[in-house]
């Protein structure tokens, strides 16, 4: 073996070497090495789930004014990004959309939602693409929902579909309502609630698509409705009609019997398994006496579905009609609360009303779902610098969004007038004002929704004069749930307007 030669040249280099190495290792953040969004501290086990409160959009506002629009907290060990702002929201809903377009999948939305089977909760894939594609293009597609006539036309062809929705839909906030209960104080002479829902046979009375059985039950629930208000109230429970105007009837002519003047959650859970086990056994569209004609429905549509694509079973249309119910009944009525209590408490709006701007403001300041729906980081992400691990929760708090004073003036303040000269959209492009949520995982019933909306609002304003019941200081808080809800409902006086 050779004897090592000294060499200083040599040794000097190794030595460098050898430091450099060392001061490397010390000093040199490993390239794994995270930034992670900024994070309120944390409890052990439960992490930070004690700072919700049970309003928990406005809770996590408070958070981000601390800790920024974009933070990560912790539900027990489940990391959850919440993201406050209209440029983080960007971030996450546009410019990695992909990576965050699936949903988390939580105990009961298996349960409930036949192990994930209807759109809004099954994870992102063929199977969801699927389905979407089939409510984006086929039952809520912008021809068939423009079809509906306009506020103020009487319905054709176009409305019977509308009709046969707002009917499914029926269903559910029926079962719905039974949670509220309406308690109407003293009656006013010149209280007229007949023109109101009268004008709901708009609704009714389109002849073409619902058999003379249908339109008597719900005749018969209109004139019941007319004697209860009449006989013994004050103010009209503009909460609770806007849950129930349409539903008896339907829930008569479907199941037999009603559910709106159940009392509790249980005959709530028998109502849902009838309604489950109705949908899943029996053509709905034989049961409801709808003529069918050339009448293309929700309903029709799907089971045609079924039965030419193999991939889509008929247990599909379950969770799918369950995503019609969930997505077309509290959150219309919700919006419909809330337009009806921002007109109630600016009279000078309501003189002007202008449909467009007035939803739009409501939608900014009231958003039906204040956190959107939840969504999964589906790979290591990075979202305004910081970095998210794949798994993460995302809630995307649109209320706070709504309110944020850095995308809007007197965000607080009810200003319809600042829509009139803006081309700020609620369609999920401007993610300012994204009540519908945006990218893949944004609502199929956007333009559905807005329809429906402004239908009711336009017959509730031109037929009455609205006002508050003397002494009655509107409270404008929402309650928990995943909707929000008034926290009291909406009572109001209304008298019509002579024509
Ligand atoms: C005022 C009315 C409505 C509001 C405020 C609303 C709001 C929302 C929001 C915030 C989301 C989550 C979006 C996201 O994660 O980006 C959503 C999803 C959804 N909505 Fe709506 N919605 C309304 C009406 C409807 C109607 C009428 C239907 C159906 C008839 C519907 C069906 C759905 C479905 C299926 C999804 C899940 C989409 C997916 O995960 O791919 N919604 N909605």
């Amino acid at each position: 073996m050779e004897d090592f030669q000294y060499n200083p040249i040599l040794l000097t280099l190794v030595f460098s070497l050898i430091s450099l190495l060392s001061l490397n290792l010390i000093f040199h953040k490993p390239s794994t090495k995270t930034n992670p969004p900024p994070s309120p501290p944390k409890l052990p086990i439960i992490g930070n789930l004690h700072q919700l409160t049970s309003l928990p959009h406005r809770a996590l506002h408070s958070l981000a004014k601390k800790h920024g629009p974009v933070m990560l907290l912790h539900f027990g060990s489940v990391p959850v990004l919440v993201v406050s702002s209209a440029d983080s929201a960007r971030e996450v809903m546009k410019t990695h959309d992909i990576a965050f377009a699936s949903r988390p999948t939580f105990k009961a939305s298996k349960k409930l939602l036949y192990n994930c089977k209807d759109v809004g909760s099954a994870p992102y894939g063929e199977y969801w693409r699927h389905i979407k594609s089939i409510f984006v293009l086929q039952l809520l597609n912008n021809k068939r929902v423009q079809s509906f006539p306009s506020a103020y036309t009487v319905g054709n062809k176009g409305y019977n579909y509308f009709s046969i929705l707002l009917r499914i839909a029926a269903l559910t906030a029926c079962v719905v309502s039974a949670f509220r209960s309406a308690s109407i104080p003293e009656s006013p002479s010149d209280l007229r609630v007949c023109t109101l829902l009268s004008s709901s046979s708009r609704f009714s009375k389109d002849g073409e698509t619902l058999t003379q059985i249908s339109n008597l039950k719900r005749e018969e629930e209109t004139a019941l409705l007319v004697n209860k208000v009449r006989e013994a109230s004050g103010a009209v429970d503009l909460s609770a009609m806007f849950a129930t105007f349409t539903n008896d009837g339907i829930a008569r002519a479907a199941l037999g019997k009603k559910y709106s003047e159940s009392e509790n959650g249980k005959k709530f859970l028998c109502a849902m398994t009838d309604l489950m086990e109705f949908l899943g056994v029996i053509n709905i569209g034989d049961f409801m006496p709808i003529e069918r004609r050339n009448i293309h429905d929700f309903v029709d549509i799907l089971i045609e579905i079924c039965d030419d694509d193999a991939s889509i079973q008929r247990d599909s249309i379950k969770p799918l009609l369950l995503d019609v119910f969930v997505g077309g009944t509290d959150t219309i009525s919700t919006a419909l609360e809330w337009v009806m209590s921002e007109l109630l408490q600016n009279p000078r709006v309501m003189e002007k009303l202008q449909f467009e701007a007035v939803i739009k403001e409501s939608m900014r300041c009231h958003p039906p779902f204040p956190l959107l729906g939840p969504r999964i980081a589906r790979e290591d992400v990075r979202v305004k610098g910081y970095d998210v691990a794949a798994g993460t929760m995302v809630m995307i708090n649109g209320w706070a969004i709504g309110r944020d004073p850095a995308s809007w003036d007197e965000s607080d303040k009810f200003i319809p007038e600042r829509f009139l000269n803006s081309s700020i959209d609620l369609r999920g492009l401007d993610f300012e004002l994204i009540p519908f949520g945006a990218g893949r995982r944004g609502c199929p019933g956007i333009t559905f929704s807005i329809v429906a909306i402004e239908i009711v609002i336009a017959n509730l304003v031109h037929k009455f004069d609205w006002k508050l019941p003397n002494g009655v200081d509107l409270d404008m808080n929402e309650i928990p749930g995943m909707a929000a809800h008034r926290v009291v409902p909406l009572l109001a006086l209304a008298s019509p307007i002579s024509e």
